[in-house]
C-alpha cells in the first residue's frame, strides 16, 4: 500500500479513471466493470478493479482540487504504475454554446496556480490532453451521438469565485468550462511519460444558473465514463 491508497501491489490496473468524487467510483464501477472489487477505502476516498470488455481498469476518487488530485495521482503513477490516466468529472460551463449535461474533453487546462507551479517556477507549462485520448474520445462521442466539445478548461482552486475577473478572462479567451483538477493531473502525467484526458459533463452553467443535484452528479454521468473506457482501449 502507499501512503494514501490502502491497494495491494497489483491490485490497480494501469488504466486509471479518476472521478473527484468517490461515490462516483463506486457508482461508474458497480455500473460499468465486471466483477469489481473495493481496493482502497483509505480515508473513504474508494477505488476498485474490475474489467470492462475483459481489460483491466480501476475507478479512484480523486477528492476536489488539485492538491488532493496530485496526491493520487502521485501515488497511482509512482506507487501502482499507473499508465493512463482520465478523469471523469463534473464541471460548471462557461460559455452560451455550451449545456448543462454536455460532455467537455479538456484540450488543455488553464489555472491561475497549481501544485507544479512552485517546481516549474518561472515555467507558464502548458498542461494539456494526450492527442490519442483526445481523438478516440472524440471518436467514441461522435459515435454516440453525444453533443461534445473540445476545448480549453479552467482548473480553479476555488469553488466559491470570489474574482469574477477571472472568470471574465476565460469567458474572453474561449475557455469551455471551469473544474478543479485537470491542469495538475495532464502536468503530472507528461512528467511521468503517461496518457491522461479529463472527461467533464457539465452540471451547471455559470451564465444561465442552470444546476443539476448532487445525486445526479454522482449517478447520471455514464456517456462520460463509456466515452472514457472507450478512448483508452481504442
Ligand atoms: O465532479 P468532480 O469530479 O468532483 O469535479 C468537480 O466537482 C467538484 C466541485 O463540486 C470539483 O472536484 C470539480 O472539479
Ligand atoms: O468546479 C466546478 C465543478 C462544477 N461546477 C462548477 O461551477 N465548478
Amino acid at each position: 500500500m502507499s501512503t494514501h491508497i490502502g491497494a495491494k501491489p497489483g491490485d490497480i490496473a494501469q488504466t486509471v479513471l479518476m472521478p473527484g468524487d468517490p461515490l462516483r467510483a463506486k457508482w461508474a464501477a458497480e455500473k460499468f466493470l465486471d466483477a469489481p472489487r473495493c481496493i482502497n477505502e483509505v480515508r473513504g476516498m474508494f477505488g476498485f478493479t474490475g474489467t470492462w470488455r475483459g481489460n483491466p481498469v480501476t475507478i479512484q476518487g480523486s477528492g476536489m482540487g488539485m492538491p488532493s488530485l496530485s496526491i493520487y495521482a502521485n501515488e497511482l503513477i509512482r506507487d501502482y504504475g499507473a499508465r493512463t490516466l482520465i478523469r471523469i468529472g463534473s464541471a460548471g460551463a462557461m460559455q452560451e454554446n455550451v449545456n448543462v449535461r454536455d460532455v467537455i474533453l479538456a484540450m488543455t487546462a488553464s489555472s491561475v496556480g497549481n501544485p507544479s507551479r512552485a517546481m516549474l517556477r518561472e515555467i507558464h507549462y502548458a498542461p494539456h490532453a494526450d492527442y490519442g485520448l483526445l481523438r478516440a474520445a472524440h471518436d467514441a462521442a461522435m459515435a454516440r451521438k453525444t453533443p461534445v466539445h473540445v476545448g480549453g478548461i479552467y482548473s480553479s482552486d476555488t469553488f466559491y469565485n470570489e474574482r469574477p475577473d477571472l472568470h471574465e478572462q476565460m469567458v474572453r479567451h474561449g475557455i469551455l468550462a471551469v473544474e478543479m483538477e485537470a491542469a495538475e493531473l495532464y502536468t503530472l502525467a507528461a512528467r511521468h511519460d503517461c496518457r491522461a484526458l479529463a472527461v467533464l459533463t457539465v452540471s451547471d452553467h455559470l451564465i444561465t444558473g442552470e444546476d443539476l443535484p448532487a445525486i445526479e452528479r454522482e449517478q447520471s454521468f455514464g456517456d462520460m465514463v463509456e466515452i472514457a473506457l472507450e478512448a483508452a482501449f481504442a
